[in-house]
């Protein structure tokens, strides 16, 4: 049976892993027309935010927000989701996704220091290159036996998900750690070896205080 989930739990982590009720209500309720905005790829930014003015094939025209007018191929563009979709914490949901929208959804969270984001059955890290205070034992109790989607996303929410299916069904669990150099591979994976090694050894007693 999954118990609650109060925010209270994660401690200071709370603020690096999920936002508020308040916070969602604000993003749904800004104004959005789906049909003009558009990501237009940029050399600098990867993708800047455009409002068509005129659909036509290889000659559309659009504004971008420092107001130049650029006549671009329709194809070009990739389509935004709307504010409702800000900082999803499993990019699979997203109405549209393409890479601008996913690039736009990581950005999104990586600004409020919330490094880990969902994609499917994939959870994507990205480095901060700070210590966050997201690895404490407070947090791992928080993590301990929750369903994974029902916890924000977390390198410790993959690891509960392993640590739980081995004492399930018994059998030995595999996980893939990827990304280029510096990626942060090393330290995600002593994360996961520091949750299995707290969780096996004080069990119950994680709940009631801990080490
Ligand atoms: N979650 C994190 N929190 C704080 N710092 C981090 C985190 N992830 C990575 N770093 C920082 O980035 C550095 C590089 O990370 P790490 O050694 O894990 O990369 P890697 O993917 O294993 O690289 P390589 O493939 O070259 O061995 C770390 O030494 C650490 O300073």
């Amino acid at each position: 049976m999954s118990r609650f989930l109060d925010l209270a739990e994660f401690g200071e982590a709370a603020l690096y892993i999920r936002l508020t009720n308040l916070e969602h209500l604000a993003a749904k309720a800004q104004a959005f027309d789906g049909t003009k905005r558009s990501w237009l790829p940029d050399d600098v930014e990867a993708y800047v935010e455009v409002e068509v003015k005129e659909l036509n094939g290889d000659k559309t025209t659009v504004e971008t927000k420092d107001g130049r007018f650029l006549v671009v191929k329709e194809d070009d563009l990739q389509p935004m989701n709307p504010p409702k979709f800000d900082m999803m914490e499993d990019m699979a949901m997203l109405t549209h996704l393409n890479e601008a929208s996913v690039l736009f959804n990581m950005r999104r969270r990586y600004s409020m220091w919330m490094v880990y984001t969902y994609s499917g059955l994939f959870c994507v890290a990205v480095n901060p290159y700070k210590w966050l205070p997201v690895y404490s034992t407070q947090v791992i109790a928080a993590y301990k036996g929750r369903r994974r989607l029902e916890t924000p996303p977390h390198i410790y929410a993959v690891a509960d998900n392993a640590y739980t299916d081995l004492l399930k069904n018994r059998e030995n669990q595999s996980m893939l750690i990827t990304g280029e150099s510096g990626a942060g591979k090393t330290v995600n994976t002593k994360r996961v070896i520091q949750y299995f090694a707290i969780v096996a050894a004080l069990g119950e007693n994680l709940k009631k205080g801990g080490l």
